[in-house]
């Protein structure tokens, strides 16, 4: 569904990233792992055209996305920030029609259907109870579910979604790991970025690593999170575990080791 082929990206021609593939197919979760300043954002923009790619493809559907307008490519891939301060006080119902945009003609606004599918996408996440809060009054993991409502309402098949779990309590970012797994569930792709490689044998499939200076890899959680590779990315040493817990579910874990 979504390929990326020898991709290079960057800024004014200088490469951030290079030489990355992969391919996530429909209802696959990828979780992409990396230290501060590797690339994650830089390799985002250029998924989502702010950024022209330097080589390579990327194409959804075997299509090529070059020269595909923004609407096109916004029907395609719907883009979840990390939970922001809106600028403004708008009614969380009003900030998730905003994902309609990608289905409105110029100078149309949102009708009665794109606001039914807003009220749907609050329904499928259990928030509609937040419906006519003010989005910025708001707790931070209200907010990221209010931004994923506004990708669903977008009615892409592919959500790209930048650090879901950042600013959220131990229980809620679990919380949300298991509302990303009900969406791939429904057959959604989802490309998240995490801090954490935990998350990648919580609920990934696959999961990336992008290390400065080495090359890109990608593969199954299994492959890619292992302590040689983590060691390699994060410069720390990291002990990959699994454990079987009471219930029978076994969970496999990454141990930092500390130095002093
Ligand atoms: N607009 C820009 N112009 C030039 N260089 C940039 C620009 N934005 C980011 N960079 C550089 O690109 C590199 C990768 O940054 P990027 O934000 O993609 O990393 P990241 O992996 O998302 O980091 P973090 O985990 O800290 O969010 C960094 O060296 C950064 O300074």
């Amino acid at each position: 569904m979504l390929e990326i082929q020898d991709l290079s990206c960057g800024y004014d021609g200088k490469p951030v990233v290079r030489d990355v593939s992969f391919s996530v197919r429909a209802g696959e979760i990828m979780c992409l792992l990396g230290p501060n300043g590797a690339g994650k954002t830089t390799l985002f923009k250029t998924l989502l055209s702010f950024l022209k790619p330097l080589e390579g493809t990327i194409s959804i559907n075997g299509h090529s996305t070059a020269g595909w307008s923004r609407q096109m490519l916004a029907r395609a891939i719907g883009y979840v920030p990390q939970a922001h301060s809106a600028p403004f006080p708008y009614r969380v119902i009003d900030v998730v029609t905003m994902g309609r945009t990608a289905h409105l003609g110029w100078f149309a606004a949102p009708n009665a259907k794109d606001k039914r599918i807003a009220d749907e996408a609050l329904h499928s996440l259990q928030i509609h109870p937040l419906r006519d809060r003010i989005y910025t009054e708001l707790s931070g993991g209200e907010r990221q579910l209010v931004l994923i409502a506004r990708a669903l309402a977008q009615r892409s098949d592919i959500l790209i979604m930048d650090e879901p779990t950042s600013n959220l309590d131990f229980g809620n970012q679990i919380r949300m790991l298991e509302q990303i797994r009900l969406l791939s569930n429904r057959g959604m792709t989802v490309v998240m970025t995490s801090h954490f490689p935990d998350h990648a044998f919580l609920c990934s499939d696959k999961a990336a690593l992008l290390r400065r200076g080495q090359p890109f890899l990608a593969g199954t959680v299994k492959e890619v999170v292992t302590s040689g590779n983590l060691k390699s990315a994060y410069g720390i040493d990291v002990e990959v575990a699994e454990f079987t817990a009471a219930n029978g579910q076994k969970v496999k874990t990454c141990i930092p080791l500390m130095q002093a």
